[in-house]
């Protein structure tokens, strides 16, 4: 059972990704991506997508034409874990290698 971060710990985390942020009333991180278009936009879910699924950790998201708004969060935790911090880090890495802006 992977374990819910407190206020301070998850503050901490969310330095080791600085492009997420806490989404107010929610324990939850959130990051806009924008593409140069749908196609590398889809690309970004498509692969990330897998990532999720390899790791059994799913997140919440939404497209827009060439933006993907991201919300992550540990739902059996009722909060932040570093399941999170974790998937966020591997999207960035995603969205890098798709030249996200
Ligand atoms: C049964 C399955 O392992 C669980 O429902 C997993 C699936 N993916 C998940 N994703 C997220 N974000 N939070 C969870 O608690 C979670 N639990």
């Amino acid at each position: 059972m992977v374990e819910r971060l407190a206020a301070a710990e998850r503050h901490k985390a969310l330095q080791g990704v600085p492009g997420w942020s806490e989404v107010n009333g929610r324990e939850a991180i959130a990051r806009i991506f924008t593409f140069k278009d749908f196609n590398e936009a889809f690309g970004f879910m498509t692969r990330a997508a897998l990532v999720a699924e390899k790791n059994d950790h799913h997140p919440e998201w939404r497209n827009v034409y060439k933006t993907v708004e991201v919300v992550l969060t540990t739902h059996d935790a009722g909060g932040v874990t570093r399941r999170d911090i974790d998937l966020a880090s591997a999207m960035d890495a995603i969205a890098r290698q798709f030249g996200a802006a």
